[in-house]
C-alpha cells in the first residue's frame, strides 16, 4: 500500500490540533490570540457585575491619584515656606483644614474604591479560571488515546496549572491594575496641560521614554518568568516522572541520576532567574534614571517659570506658575508616565492570557475524534459477540509510519475462544487496542455483531468488554470502589461475589479494613496477583459479552500465577463469552478454540493447537519449538525481564497491609543556620546584593531631601543667583539619579 495514502491520518498533530505541550513563547510566538471577549467566555452574570463594579472602581482610584497631586500643590501654597511666622494664623489654619479634610475625603475613598476593584477582579477571575480549569481538564481527559501519543502525559498537569494561572492573572487582579493605571495617567496627563501646558509640554517630551523603558522591562521580565515556567514544568516532569516509578528508581539505584536530571531541568530556571533579575535591575534603574532627569528638567523648566511670573503662593488662577502649581503639572506628569510603565505589566499579563487562552479554547472545542461522552450511536438490546475485522490497516499516530495491521482480516464467532499469538511487537494488543476503540483503523473496519464499531456508542461499547490487561490499573480508593468501577453502583453483594469469583475474596477480608481498604497510588499498597486479581473482579462484575485477556498472567510470580489462571479459568468457563486470549503460557494458548498467528502486521497462521503443529515450517510450529512459549513446568521460571522487575516491585511494595505514611508526623523546623548553610556558594552575590540594596534604599530619603531643597526657592523671588540655585539642585538630582540607577541594577542582579 501506498504509504502517503496509508497515513491519511488519524494523528491529532495537525495543523489544526493543539499542542499543549509546545512551549509558550512559543505561542507568544507564533498562535494568535483569543479575544477579549472570548477570555471571558466563562463568566456568568454574577461575574460580570463584579466586573463592572471592578472597573468603576478601579477608574475611580486611578482618578484619585492625580486628583491628590491637585491636593498636595495647594497645601505646599498653604505652607508657603519663605513666609514664616508672616503668614495670617486663620488663614493659614483655613487653608491647612480645607486640604487635610479632602486629603481624608480622598483617602478614605481610595481605601475603599483600591479595596474593591481588586476585590471584585480577582473574585471573578478565581470563579471563572475554576470553570475554565474544570473545561481544559475535561477537554484532556476526553481526547482520544491517540492525542495522548503525541502529548506528552506527563507534563499535562503542570501545563494545565500553569497555563490556567497564566490565564487567571491576566483576567484578575491584573486588569483592574490596568484600567487604574491608564485612568490614572489619563487624568494626570489632562489635569498636568490643564494647570500649566508650557511646563507639562515640556515634561512629556520624557514620557515616550519613560515608557519606553518600563515597556523593555517588563518585555525581559515576562520573557524570562515564560522561560521559567517552561522550566519548571519540564523539571515537573522529570520529578514527577521519577516519583510516579519510585521502585523502578530505586530497584535500577537511578536515583542520583534522576536527581541529576532534574538538577539540570532546574538549571535552566536559574538561568532564567538570572535574566530576569538583570531585567529587573537593568530596567528599574534604566527608568529612574530617565525619571530623575525628568525631575532636573522639570524643577529647573518650573522655577525659570515661577521666577518669570513672579506670582504669590495661591493666587495665580489662570495661565500662570506658582509654586503649587509647577509642583502639580510636575507630579501630575510624573505619575502619568510612571503610570503608563506600570500599566504595561497589566497590558503584558492580558496579552499573555489571551495568547494561553488560545490554545486552551482550541483544545476546550476541539472535537474528540473518538468521544466517549457523546450519547450518539447504537446501543442495541442484547450482544452476540460476534466480531470481525475486515481488511484492517492501522498505524500508530505518533509513529505513522510504522505500519502494524497490514490490511488483514480475522473473524471471531461469538462464543469462540480465540488465542492471539506471536513474537514480540507483531500487534496483538493493537488488536485489542480496536477492539475497546481506542483507535480507529485507519483503512477497513471493525465489526460488532454486523455492526461498524463507529456506528455504536462507544460507552456502551466498553460496557461489553471486559479487559484484563498486563499491568493493572487501579485508582486510589477502596478495593469495593475499584471493583465497582466494573459496574457503577454494584451493591456490596455484588462486589463480594465478584470478589469470590476471582479468587480474591479471602485475601481482601484478611486486610483489617476488608474491602474498605485503600489500595494506595495506583494499587502500590497491594502485590502483583492481589492487584490482577482485583483487576479480574472488575471485569466479572461487568459480565461482559466479550472477554480480553491481554497477558493477564505474564507479570506474576508462580504462586500468583497459579491463583490468578485458576480465576481466569472460572471465568472464562463461566457464560458464553467470545474470549480473546493473549498470553505466553502454552497450556492457555492450546486450550483455545482457535489460534490465529500473527507475524509483520498479518493474520498468517489460523487453526487449532493440533492443526496448526501439522503444518510443515509453520510459524506456529516454529514458535513453539523454540521455546518461545512458556510451558506449564517454564512458568516456575521467570521468563521475561518485566516478569522480574515486576517480582521485585512486589517484593519492595509489600507487606500484606501496605506500608503507611504516618500521619501524625509533625515537620521539624529547619535552623536559620542550615538555609545559610545551603546558600554559602552564593555569599558574594549576597554581600554585593545586600549592600546595593541599603545604598539603593538611601536614594529616596535623599531626594526627599532634594525636593524641599528645590521647593523654597519657588516660594522665593528669582532672580540671578536663585537661577543658579535651581541649576545646583538640578545637577544634584541628576547625580543621585546616577548613583540610584547604579545601585538598583547591582541589587537586582545579585538578590534574586
Ligand atoms: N501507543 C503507541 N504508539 C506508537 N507505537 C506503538 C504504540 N503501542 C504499540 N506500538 C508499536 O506497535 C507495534 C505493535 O505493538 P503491540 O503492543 O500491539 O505488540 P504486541 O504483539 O502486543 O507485543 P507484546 O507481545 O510484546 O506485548 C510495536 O512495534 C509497538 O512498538
Amino acid at each position: 500500500m501506498d504509504k502517503a495514502e496509508f497515513v491519511q491520518v488519524e494523528t491529532p498533530k495537525g495543523n489544526n490540533d493543539v499542542d499543549v505541550t509546545s512551549t509558550s513563547s512559543e505561542q507568544t510566538k507564533s498562535s494568535p490570540m483569543v479575544s477579549m471577549t472570548k477570555l471571558f467566555t466563562f463568566a456568568d452574570s454574577t461575574d460580570k457585575i463584579l466586573m463592572a463594579v471592578g472597573t468603576v472602581t478601579a477608574m475611580l482610584t486611578g482618578v484619585s491619584q492625580p486628583v491628590q497631586i491637585i491636593f498636595f500643590g495647594d497645601i505646599i501654597n498653604a505652607f508657603n515656606p519663605t513666609q514664616g511666622g508672616k503668614i495670617d494664623d486663620d488663614e493659614f489654619r483655613h487653608s491647612i483644614n480645607k486640604v487635610v479634610v479632602q486629603f481624608v475625603i480622598l483617602g478614605v475613598l481610595v481605601m475603599i474604591c483600591g479595596f474593591t476593584q481588586i476585590a471584585c477582579w480577582s473574585i471573578a477571575a478565581s470563579r471563572q479560571a475554576k470553570r475554565l480549569r474544570h473545561a481544559y481538564a475535561a477537554a484532556i481527559l476526553r481526547q482520544e488515546v491517540g492525542w495522548f501519543d503525541v502529548n506528552e502525559p506527563m507534563q499535562l498537569a503542570t501545563k494545565v496549572a500553569d497555563t490556567t494561572l497564566i490565564i487567571q492573572e491576566g483576567m484578575g487582579r491584573k486588569v483592574a491594575d490596568g484600567i487604574n493605571f491608564s485612568t490614572m495617567a489619563l487624568s494626570g496627563f489632562i489635569i498636568a496641560f490643564a494647570y500649566g501646558w508650557e511646563l507639562a509640554l515640556v515634561l512629556f517630551a520624557f514620557t515616550p521614554l519613560i515608557a519606553a523603558s518600563g515597556y523593555f522591562m517588563i518585555k525581559a521580565i515576562s520573557s524570562a518568568t515564560q522561560g521559567g515556567v517552561e522550566s519548571y514544568a519540564e523539571a515537573g516532569g522529570v520529578a514527577e516522572e521519577s516519583l510516579s516509578n519510585i521502585k523502578t528508581v530505586h530497584m535500577f539505584n537511578a536515583m542520583a541520576k534522576m536527581a541529576e536530571k532534574y538538577k539540570a531541568a532546574l538549571f535552566k530556571t536559574e538561568l532564567a532567574g538570572v535574566k530576569k533579575g538583570l531585567a529587573v535591575g537593568v530596567g528599574t534603574g534604566g527608568m529612574f534614571f530617565v525619571v530623575f532627569c525628568t525631575y532636573a528638567v522639570g524643577m529647573y523648566y518650573g522655577a525659570v517659570k515661577v521666577t518669570k511670573d513672579q506670582i504669590p503662593a495661591g493666587s495665580c488662577t489662570s495661565h500662570c506658575y506658582d509654586g503649587g502649581r509647577v509642583i502639580t503639572v510636575f507630579f501630575s506628569i510624573v505619575m502619568s508616565s510612571m503610570a503608563l510603565g506600570q500599566a504595561g505589566p497589566s497590558a503584558q499579563a492580558m496579552f499573555s492570557a489571551r495568547t494561553a487562552a488560545h490554545g486552551v479554547f482550541e483544545l476546550i472545542e476541539r472535537q474528540s475524534k473518538i468521544d466517549a461522552d457523546a450519547d450518539s450511536g447504537l446501543k442495541p438490546s442484547t450482544v452476540r459477540g460476534d466480531i470481525a475485522l475486515n481488511n484492517i490497516a492501522f498505524a500508530y499516530p505518533s509513529r505513522p509510519e510504522v505500519q502494524v495491521c497490514a490490511g488483514y482480516s480475522l473473524q471471531i464467532p461469538a462464543g469462540q475462544k480465540i488465542a492471539l499469538v506471536g513474537s514480540s511487537g507483531c500487534g496483538k494488543s493493537t488488536i485489542v487496542s480496536l477492539l475497546e476503540r481506542f483507535y480507529d483503523p485507519l483503512q477497513g473496519s471493525v465489526t460488532l455483531d454486523g455492526h461498524n464499531l463507529k456506528d455504536l456508542n462507544i460507552r456502551w461499547l466498553r460496557q461489553q468488554i471486559g479487559l484484563v490487561g498486563q499491568e493493572p490499573c487501579l485508582f486510589q480508593e477502596t478495593i469495593a470502589n475499584n471493583i465497582r468501577h466494573g459496574k457503577p453502583g454494584a451493591s456490596l453483594e455484588e462486589v463480594y461475589a465478584a470478589a469470590k469469583q476471582a479468587n480474591a475474596y479471602d485475601f481482601i477480608m484478611g486486610f483489617p479494613d476488608g474491602f474498605d481498604t485503600e489500595v494506595g497510588d495506583r494499587g502500590a499498597q497491594l502485590s502483583g496477583g492481589q492487584k490482577q486479581r482485583i483487576a479480574i473482579a472488575r471485569a466479572i462484575i461487568k459480565n461482559p459479552s466479550i472477554l480480553i485477556l491481554d497477558e493477564a498472567t505474564s507479570a506474576l510470580d508462580t504462586e500468583s500465577e497459579h491463583i490468578v489462571q485458576a480465576s481466569l479459568d472460572h471465568m472464562m468457563a463461566t457464560g458464553n463469552r467470545t474470549t480473546i486470549i493473549i498470553a505466553h503460557r502454552l497450556s492457555t494458548i492450546r486450550n483455545a478454540d482457535r489460534i490465529a498467528v500473527l507475524n509483520a502486521g498479518n493474520v498468517v497462521e489460523d487453526g487449532t493447537h493440533e492443526s496448526l503443529l501439522a503444518i510443515p515450517n509453520g510459524l506456529y510450529k516454529s514458535l513453539v519449538e523454540s521455546d518461545d512459549f512458556e510451558s506449564d513446568e517454564d512458568s516456575s521460571q521467570p521468563v521475561t525481564g518485566h516478569n522480574r522487575l515486576q517480582s521485585r516491585q512486589d517484593a519492595l511494595c509489600n507487606d500484606g497491609t501496605g506500608s503507611e505514611v504516618d500521619d501524625n508526623e509533625v515537620a521539624k523546623d529547619v535552623p536559620v543556620s542550615r538555609d545559610w548553610g545551603l546558600s554559602r556558594p552564593e555569599m558574594l552575590n549576597f554581600v554585593l546584593g545586600g549592600l546595593s540594596v541599603v545604598i539603593n534604599g538611601t536614594i529616596f530619603p535623599v531626594w526627599g531631601v532634594l525636593l524641599a531643597k528645590f521647593i523654597v526657592p519657588y516660594f522665593q523671588t528669582f532672580r540671578g543667583s536663585d537661577g543658579m540655585r535651581a541649576l545646583k539642585w538640578s545637577g544634584a538630582f541628576i547625580e543621585i539619579n546616577l548613583l540610584g540607577t547604579y545601585f538598583a541594577k547591582l541589587s537586582a542582579c545579585n538578590c534574586m
